[in-house]
């Protein structure tokens, strides 16, 4: 599988999707802010909307879909790659001292479901009556769970150029970059195909960058979210790396307000065709400055870009690079429906094909404005699902779509 893609919407072959688990019923009252939820969802109701969402991408695109807890199952039954996984987990709470006793005992399907769910002193004890636990309250997580796993976009992007793997900002997400990148850089079905543009080598810590500030406009340019999520060093060194490769000429950055609700670059634009894409205007409105990365030269395998601050609007800048551009607003523009629409990722819908998108059922002003368009809109549940605040393109990695 060629791990590059060069559009948002040319027809879906493969996607990356994570069914809601355990992990979600990690989240309380108290913790669910650390844990980056508006509130507590119903587990069984989500599984069900995301069950809904995965049947209708397979009967609509006849795409394959993989899952997450699958992939990760077949990695970790290589011994050395459990352990490593293991012990980087567990260093984060430094408890790295009961990683034997947790391999010694638990299988691998258990192992998956510590990594992805986590694991609490007593459910620990209760398994490892020995395990050495010392004075960690029993309710204290051992390894905290990753409920924003369903938001598979944001643990990496696919480019034209190849594959970033995210720095997630939040201490709350930062295990699923993890466990993405083990399992791309291990899993035969995709380790062959991994062009790695981000992190760089050497770097323990390395600037944050999250997926869903990562646009492909064209197969020659890229646009990336400057946000809550994504810092301009990540950008620098992404821009760098995908502007060698050779593939992407031009990188924009888009510096956007920091603020929760316009958390990433995919939560105020996507694209849906060609020439089509869909805006929330308050935030497209709110953009404070875009910025252009282009190659300088290459001296001695040195590769020097230059950064331009550009001084036009990002719609005046979309429409010269992507010509004929046709811009929908969300909720067609009337402010108050917009707003509310946006809040659960009216913008945020998921392109299947050309001018074909999945959206949250819950966005009816925009779904109308969509259809009048022309575009084909097929509506999912989303009364849990969008608890966590992410839509339809928050939830999906796309790994395979038919060449524009
Ligand atoms: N690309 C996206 O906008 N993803 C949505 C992520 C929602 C998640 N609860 C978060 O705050 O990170």
């Amino acid at each position: 599988m060629n791990l590059r893609l060069n559009s948002e919407f040319g027809t879906l072959k493969a996607v990356l999707m994570h069914r809601p688990g355990k992990e979600i019923d990690r989240l309380t009252p108290y913790n669910k802010e650390f844990l980056l939820f508006e509130d507590v969802p119903y587990l069984e109701a989500m599984q069900k909307e995301h069950d809904y969402f995965t049947d209708l991408i397979k009967q609509s695109t006849g795409a394959t879909v993989f899952r997450l807890r699958e992939l990760l199952m077949q990695v970790l039954s290589n011994k050395e790659i459990l352990e490593s996984l293991m012990k980087a987990a567990l260093s984060r709470t430094g408890q790295v001292h009961l990683c034997d006793y947790i391999l010694d005992r638990l299988s691998t399907a258990e192992c998956t479901t510590v990594l992805t769910a986590g694991i609490k002193v007593h459910e620990l004890k209760k398994k490892i009556p020995n395990a050495p636990t010392g004075e960690l309250m029993d309710y204290a997580f051992i390894i905290p769970p990753s409920p924003n796993l369903y938001f598979q976009r944001d643990p990496m992007a696919l480019t034209p150029g190849g594959i970033i793997f995210s720095s997630m900002n939040k201490e709350g997400r930062q295990r699923e970059a993890d466990l993405l990148r083990t399992i791309f850089e291990n899993h035969p079905e995709f380790k062959e195909h991994v062009n790695r543009l981000y992190p760089i080598n050497g770097h323990d810590n390395p600037p944050s960058i999250e997926g869903g500030d990562v646009i492909v406009l064209s197969k020659k340019a890229v646009a990336i979210g400057n946000s809550e999520r994504t810092n301009e060093k990540a950008i620098y060194h992404v821009a760098k790396a995908l502007l060698a490769e050779g593939t992407v000429e031009r990188v924009y950055e888009v510096h956007l307000p920091q603020k929760r609700q316009y958390m990433h670059l995919d939560t105020v634009f996507t694209i849906l065709d060609e020439n089509l894409v869909l805006t929330y205007p308050d935030a497209m409105n709110a953009v404070l400055q875009t910025s252009l990365y282009t190659l300088k030269d290459i001296k001695d395998d040195k590769v020097n870009i230059k950064r331009q601050v550009l001084k036009e609007s990002l719609l005046t800048i979309l429409e010269r690079e992507i010509p004929h551009l046709e811009i929908l607003s969300t909720a067609d523009g009337n402010p108050d429906y917009a707003m509310r629409e946006q809040w659960f990722d009216g913008a945020n819908v998921f392109a299947i094909g050309p001018r074909r998108v999945i959206s949250y059922n819950r966005n009816i002003h925009t779904n109308r404005a969509l259809r009048n368009m022309g575009v084909e809109v097929l509506e999912i549940p989303s009364s849990e699902l969008s608890r966590g605040l992410g839509g339809p393109r928050c939830m999906t990695m796309p790994l395979s779509r038919s060449r524009i």
